[in-house]
């Protein structure tokens, strides 16, 4: 999994068109968001990804950490499929993006916000520019299976 991310100054977006044959279904409150002080999680689902929960809290603690740290009010995971040449197809991707969802929410003690999944997006982020501003991380499974 390969995540970027940013804390924003504020962060929105809106829902444009289909970018998969199959997206996800939008509800009005997916059709666009926006949050202040957040820490937008440009999130890529890698082929050998899964959804076991030992890979999933490692992601997740590794992003609250960060958010922890830039003192984020809100986390917003951005489903992107732009940080990697090793996509994993839709709907694998769209399973272990819901999935890590519902971990984060879990964890957090911040409000937690996705946009929908196999859109084409417009959106608007001011990055704060400080020096945990713009951080990538590459998590994979192999790192957290028991040696
Ligand atoms: C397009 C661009 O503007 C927009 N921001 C976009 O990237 N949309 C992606 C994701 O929402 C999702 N998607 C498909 N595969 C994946 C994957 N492996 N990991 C994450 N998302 C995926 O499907 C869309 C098209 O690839």
């Amino acid at each position: 999994m390969r995540l970027l991310l940013i804390h924003a100054r504020s962060f929105s977006f809106e829902v444009r068109d289909k970018a998969v044959e199959n997206p996800e279904p939008l509800t009005e409150e997916l059709k666009r968001g926006s949050a202040d002080n957040t820490l937008v999680v440009f999130t890529t689902v890698e082929e050998n990804d899964n959804d076991s929960p030992s890979f999933l809290e490692r992601v997740a603690d590794d992003v609250l950490d960060v958010a922890g740290k830039v003192k984020a009010s809100s986390v917003f995971l951005y489903p992107y499929a732009h940080l990697s040449p090793n996509l994993a197809p839709p709907p694998k991707a769209i399973t272990i993006l819901n999935a890590l969802y519902e971990t984060l929410k879990g964890k957090a003690s911040i409000p937690v916000y996705r946009a929908p999944f196999g859109w084409y997006k417009a959106f608007n982020i001011s990055c704060l520019g400080h020096p945990l501003s713009e951080l990538s991380r590459t998590i994979t499974p192999q790192e957290s299976a028991p040696q």
